[in-house]
């Protein structure tokens, strides 16, 4: 690795690290996109939008290479940082309160169980190579976050970059691990963690993602369910329940079909997944306020092995505009001012992490 490759990778690149495995897997340069039906040979990348309707979602590059953690760093030290000179406009409160509302409409006519709006904040500012060099030195710099894992992809003007709990899949040959991730609390010194381990309402909301992606995997083989346990990211906590399938033939796994299949899961999208509601369909407003917010972000390492997760808990930019969404889950129960103080603490959170 040499500071050639380090500016080729902040011109436009593509990477995903799993804190599990020790490795970073990174793609630059002369990128092409291909859809489901072209013939590809692994390594490539898959990027979606949340709604899943991009013709071309699979995109190769020249180069591919993995690191290890600490590979990545000594990499990114080829060069001086700079860190972005952002302008925050305020966190969007009425998008918000609209869909909250009608949300709730719809949990109260029994049409949803649970779903999860979000809200954002935009900034103003033009990120540069320098910036995001300084983006990944701080994601890298939180240690804390080994439940997380790290991701970004980028060209010339666009991109995001972020460190998101939210698994969608590994595979593994025949073993599929998925988990369940829904409920939340602030990680401070006043956390009760056992209170809210055993909080009805949040084990309720945590329990409709199970069952939401009990349903969607069924088809596959026998589902094994983990126990229940906290995850603790450095401010905040989540439930985490594991799941495990091992599926009877691993030819019945197709990447982009078991993308189709389990997302989006009620942990970003609702609960049951497909219902009559409206609430959360495709429309010119909808794309342009979550960009690629929960959008499924994975690599296809080989025919064994591929890595699918949701891109929440980051930030993205276009020409002249860096935005962080952020949402929860909502159910009969949900409260208003609570809910919001969770967006609220979850930008924060992803503020803190990329050090902006
Ligand atoms: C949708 C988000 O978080 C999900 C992941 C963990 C906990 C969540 C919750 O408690 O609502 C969300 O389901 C987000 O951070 O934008």
């Amino acid at each position: 690795m040499n500071k050639n490759i380090l500016n080729e990778f902040l011109e436009s690149a593509y990477f995903i690290g799993s804190p599990n495995e020790n490795k970073i897997w990174c793609m630059v340069s002369s990128f092409e996109n291909y859809s489901f039906e072209e013939k590809i040979t692994p390594p490539y990348f898959y990027l979606n939008n949340f709604y899943l309707s991009k013709a071309k979602p699979y995109c190769k590059g020249e180069v591919f290479f993995e690191m290890t953690y600490s590979e990545f760093s000594d990499f990114l030290q080829f060069e001086n940082d700079e860190k972005p000179n952002i302008k925050w406009e305020n966190v969007n409160k009425e998008y918000y309160l609209s869909k909250f509302l009608e949300l709730k409409e719809e949990i109260k006519n029994n049409i949803l169980k649970k779903a999860v709006p979000y809200s954002f904040i935009n900034g103003n500012v033009k990120i540069n190579k320098l910036n995001k060099l300084y983006l990944l030195k701080k994601l890298l710099e939180n240690k804390d976050q080994k439940h997380s894992y790290i991701y970004g992809f980028w060209n010339k003007n666009t991109g995001f970059i972020g460190s998101s709990p939210e698994l969608l899949f590994t595979q593994n040959v025949k073993n599929i691990h998925t988990i369940a991730l829904a409920g939340t609390i602030p990680n401070n010194s006043s956390t009760n963690k056992n209170e809210f381990l055993l909080d009805p309402k949040m084990q309720k909301e945590h329990y409709y993602v199970i069952e939401g992606i009990k349903q969607s995997l069924n088809k596959f083989g026998k589902i094994k369910m983990g126990e229940t346990n906290l995850l603790e990211l450095p401010k905040l906590i989540h439930l985490k329940t594991d799941i495990n399938i091992e599926i009877e033939n691993q030819n019945l796994f197709q990447f982009h079909q078991f993308i189709d299949v389990i997302h989006p899961t009620p942990a970003i999208g609702s609960l049951p997944k497909n219902s009559q509601s409206n609430w959360l369909s495709e429309s010119v407003v909808e794309h342009s306020n979550r960009g690629y917010y929960a959008a499924p972000f994975g690599v296809v390492l080989n025919d064994q092995k591929s890595i699918c997760i949701c891109t929440i808990r980051g930030i993205q930019w276009n020409e002249e505009n860096i935005k962080i969404c952020a949402g929860g889950g909502v159910i009969f129960e949900s409260e208003f001012d609570l809910e919001w103080e969770e967006i609220l603490s979850k930008i924060n959170a992803i503020k803190h992490n990329l050090g902006i």
